[in-house]
């Protein structure tokens, strides 16, 4: 099939809350966020939310603020993709307005540490480079490492600066990318922030 021509955009995730009631904050998390505006399935390993980009971070940012305000430890890993469908599942959704569905706007802390990978694009270098700059500017950033960079701060800045470093390493010629996120939510490691 022909890639690289919908809109759609897709986010695959996995929550390891360390918890006892695992369970609980999973599904918690996924049945108490409105996700009217995006296709999503569930599996055992993870869940695929897919759709307009605004409802796809809107949505991944609510899941992990609403299993965040467990209190519990959790960590969230998850891939960011754009500009190869593969199928029309999500299609439909792409008819919504940009009217967002979850406007919870609880302060939590987020540590995460994400990638991008914008395929098929000799300047990918300077891409990179680019969205981190702006990490330091906008005060996100954390720290350089192999392999990633680190974000912190409110997780509303953090998905923000996220959904724009999305939109910034896309362009028409190169429509296909993918950015890793992990996160660290409610760690011991950050001191009862
Ligand atoms: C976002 C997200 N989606 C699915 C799983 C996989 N998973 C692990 S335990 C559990 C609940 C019991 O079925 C599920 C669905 C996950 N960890 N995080």
């Amino acid at each position: 099939m022909e890639c690289g021509l919908s809109p759609i955009i897709g986010f695959r995730f996995s929550l390891y809350p360390m918890a006892d009631n695992f369970v609980e904050v999973i599904k918690g998390a996924l049945s108490e966020t409105d996700t009217s505006n995006v296709w999503m399935h569930t599996d055992d390993v993870s869940t695929v939310i897919r759709g307009k980009q605004i409802h796809v971070f809107n949505v991944a940012k609510a899941i992990a603020l609403s299993a965040a305000k467990t209190g519990k430890h959790l960590a969230l890993s998850g891939t960011f993709s754009a500009g190869c469908p593969g199928d029309t599942t999500g299609d439909v959704y792409l008819d919504k307005s940009d009217e967002i569905a979850n406007r919870d706007a609880t302060k939590q802390y987020v540590s995460s540490q994400f990638a991008l990978y914008p395929m098929n694009n000799p300047m990918y270098m300077d891409i990179i480079y680019k969205e981190v700059d702006r990490a330091k500017q906008q005060g996100v950033f954390n720290d350089s490492m192999h392999y990633a960079s680190g974000i912190h701060g409110d997780i509303h800045e953090v998905f923000a600066f996220y959904e724009e470093a999305f939109s910034n390493a896309r362009s028409d010629d190169h429509k296909h990318l993918v950015m890793t996120v992990s996160m660290s939510i409610n760690s011991p490691s950050h001191g009862g922030r």
